[in-house]
């Protein structure tokens, strides 16, 4: 059993404006007092379009919610002249804690290069905010098993520029492409030997205690009938969660069998 505390972030991707979301953080939240679940077991997180997070931020904290929440996305530069940009700073301001970097779906929309995902790997740690770093194969580099390789290698040059201090609450989020809103869910052996893969090339390239410190999530048609199993190894330290958290109370259940694993 690693000390690491689970998490389990829903990310809405293009779900939810802004009045869904306080209905759907309301529920959740409401439905996760319901399973009584141990705070200091999980971080649970959601993680809306950025036209919501004000009014995710207002009801959250105005009724000291027991959650976090966080933006799907952020830019690599400084504030000023990037049209349709969000600078972290602007994140910070509204109380994210988390940030999704390098996400597949943004990879591919927007031809995001490892370079570019490390500057914004940078700009979300600069302003203290945790960047989950998405990384995972496509079901090519799967079938030709050349997945370990190529994700490692996504990795590190996700990191570049980095040094191992900077990196110090990292989040990993390992997402086969082929298994994201296809239903096609990875084996709980598929996450725990990436996973696992993860953790060593951390502690080659950035020493043991990142590599024990750094929470390893798995993210891929997770559901609540296949969380504990995903979640079955050590090396595994949580999920990130598309589909199945748009409904409050379904994440919620989901949030109680991964903790139950
Ligand atoms: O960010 C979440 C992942 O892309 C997984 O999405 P999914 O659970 O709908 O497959």
């Amino acid at each position: 059993m690693s000390d690491r505390t689970l998490l389990l972030a829903g990310n809405w991707k293009m779900n939810h404006d802004h009045l869904e979301a306080i209905s759907s953080v309301q529920k959740l939240a409401w439905a996760l007092e319901d399973a009584k679940l141990d705070e200091t077991k999980c971080d649970v997180v959601v993680i809306p379009p950025f036209t919501d997070i004000r009014s995710v931020q207002t009801l959250i904290q105005g009724d000291k919610l027991w959650l976090t929440y966080g933006a799907q996305d952020v830019s690599q530069h400084e504030p000023g002249a990037h049209t349709g940009e969000i600078a972290a700073s602007f994140l910070s301001r509204l109380g994210c804690t988390y940030v999704v970097v390098g996400h597949s779906e943004r990879r591919a929309n927007n031809n995001e290069t490892n370079d570019v995902v490390a500057a914004k790997v940078k700009a979300a740690l600069a302003q203290d905010i945790t960047p989950i770093l998405c990384i995972g194969e496509s079901l090519e580099q799967r079938q030709e098993k050349t997945h370990v390789d190529f994700t490692l290698t996504q990795l590190e040059e996700s990191l570049a520029g980095l040094d191992s201090a900077a990196l110090e609450g990292l989040v990993i989020a390992y997402e086969p492409v082929w298994a994201i809103g296809t239903g096609e869910t990875a084996t709980a052996e598929d996450a725990a030997e990436m996973a696992a893969a993860i953790r060593a090339h951390l502690e080659e390239k950035h020493g043991l205690a990142l590599a024990s410190s750094t929470r390893i999530i798995y993210g891929g048609s997770v559901k609540t009938g296949n969380v504990a199993q995903i979640l079955a190894s050590d090396d595994v330290d949580g999920a990130l969660v598309g589909g199945a958290s748009l409904n409050g109370p379904d994440f919620a259940a989901l949030c109680k069998a991964a903790v139950a694993k």
